[in-house]
Parts: structure tokens; sequence; C-alpha cells
């Protein structure tokens, strides 16, 4: 679980041998990811916000941690790690209790097909930089058309590739990989861009059973320490 830090980015030189850091902002849906992986895996971390309304991502000290200045970012003693999916890849390889990926091979590649759909073919559509070029190019409505279509392409694959593995969570009985990226990303299409959800039904069941897990529920952006309503 967190522990806070205070708000600024700050990167000190001797952090060799103290506990995970995870830079993150509360409503980074990348962020989400790895904050819900800690919690699984039950691991401390000091908290390192990143306000991304106030551009510290581009600060110099975050850009040295991370030349492409996103969140998150995993700082384990010497070892530094830029996006959520390296940073779970690298949290299962060193702290394997909760296993995030499953034996099964078949399984464990749906849990990594369903990650990149959100990682790769729906969260860079919807990620500030791109929405923000839209709304500065075309204009603020133009911005939910290019994201509701995208994230509506991306779920109609999701509800397709899960059809025939999903149990109680995406990849049956228990939580993996696929079920970190699915939870932020379907509460940001329903909160962020009011995405109708009703052509995905599965999505909308496993929104509800992932809103009752408690290392969900504590990563969820009102419980991070950097929270303000915005
Ligand atoms: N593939 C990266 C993407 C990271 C990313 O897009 N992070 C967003 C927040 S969810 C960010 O930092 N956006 C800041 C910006 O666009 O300037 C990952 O999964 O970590």
């Amino acid at each position: 679980m967190a522990s806070d830090s205070g708000t600024a980015v700050s990167v000190d030189s001797a952090h060799v041998g103290m506990k995970l850091q995870l830079y993150s902002f509360f409503g980074s849906s990348c962020s989400w990811r790895a904050r819900i992986a800690l919690n699984l895996k039950g691991l401390e971390y000091e908290y390192k916000a990143v306000n991304l309304c106030k551009r510290e991502q581009f600060s110099p000290e975050f850009s040295k941690l991370n030349p492409l200045c996103y969140v998150p970012v995993l700082v384990d003693g010497d070892i530094v790690v830029s996006d959520s999916f390296a940073i779970l890849l690298y949290l299962e390889e060193k702290y394997p209790e909760h296993p995030l990926l499953p034996c099964d091979l078949q399984k464990k590649a749906i849990n990594f097909q369903a990650a990149n759909i959100v990682c790769s073919s729906i969260q860079p559509f919807q990620n500030d930089t791109a929405v923000n070029y839209i709304e500065e190019k075309i204009n603020s409505d133009e911005k939910f058309v290019w994201t509701r279509y995208h994230i509506g392409k991306g779920f109609a694959a999701l509800e397709k590739l899960l059809k025939g593995s999903a149990g109680r969570y995406a990849t049956g009985e228990e939580v993996f990989l696929a079920d970190l990226f699915l939870a932020p990303q379907i509460h940001a299409a329903i909160n962020r861009f009011q995405v109708d959800m009703s052509k995905f039904p599965l999505l909308c069941r496993l929104n509800k059973v992932y809103n009752e897990l408690p290392e969900f529920r504590a990563a969820m952006p009102e419980m991070q320490p950097d929270f303000e309503k915005l």
C-alpha cells in the first residue's frame, strides 16, 4: 500500500536500498494499473505524485527518469522502470507472490492480448497528449468522437477475445494481468469519456466485480494521496 511523500516531484540520488517508489498521478489509468499490481502483491511503496495538470511530467527531474515524460515510473533501488506494462512484468519477475500470469499458455496469451489492446490500441488515443492536440487543432466535441471511436473499437475486440475465457474475472476465476488493464480503462470510458457501455455487457459485468476488490479499490483515483477534484 502507498505512503505519501508530498506532492512535488523530487528525485533523490540516494534512493538505493529504499522501499519501492511509484511516480504516479491519481487520475492516470496507466499509474492505476501499477498501483493495483503493487497492492495485489502486498508491496509497500512510497507514492511520488507527479501532477499532470501542472505539467510536472515535463520537469527536468522527472524527464531524467522517463524521457517520454509519462507516468508511471517505478523505482526499485537503482532500477528505474517506466511504462506500466514493463512495470507489471518487472514486478512479476521480482515479486512472484500473487502471480499476474496464469500457467496455462493459452490463458497467458489471452492476458497478453487483452493487456496490449488496452495499452497499445486504446489508451494512446485517449492520452492527454492526443486529446489536447485534437481539442486545440479541431475542437472539444471532436475529442469525444475520436476517443469514443477508439475505445469502442478496442472494447468490441475485447468482448470477442474474452468471450470464451471469462469466468468471474477476464480469464477465469482468478485475477490476472488482463484485469489490471481492464479496470482503469473501463472506469475511464464511463467516467471520463461517457462511452455508451450497452454494447459491452461482459466489460460491464467485470467492472462491477473489480469495484468490489479491496486491492482494486485502494488503487482508485479518489484513494490516492494526490487526489483532487478536477
Ligand atoms: N504506455 C505507457 C503510457 C503512459 C501514459 O500515456 N501515461 C499518461 C497517463 S495515463 C501520461 O503520463 N500522460 C501525460 C501526457 O500525455 O503528457 C504506459 O503504459 O505506462
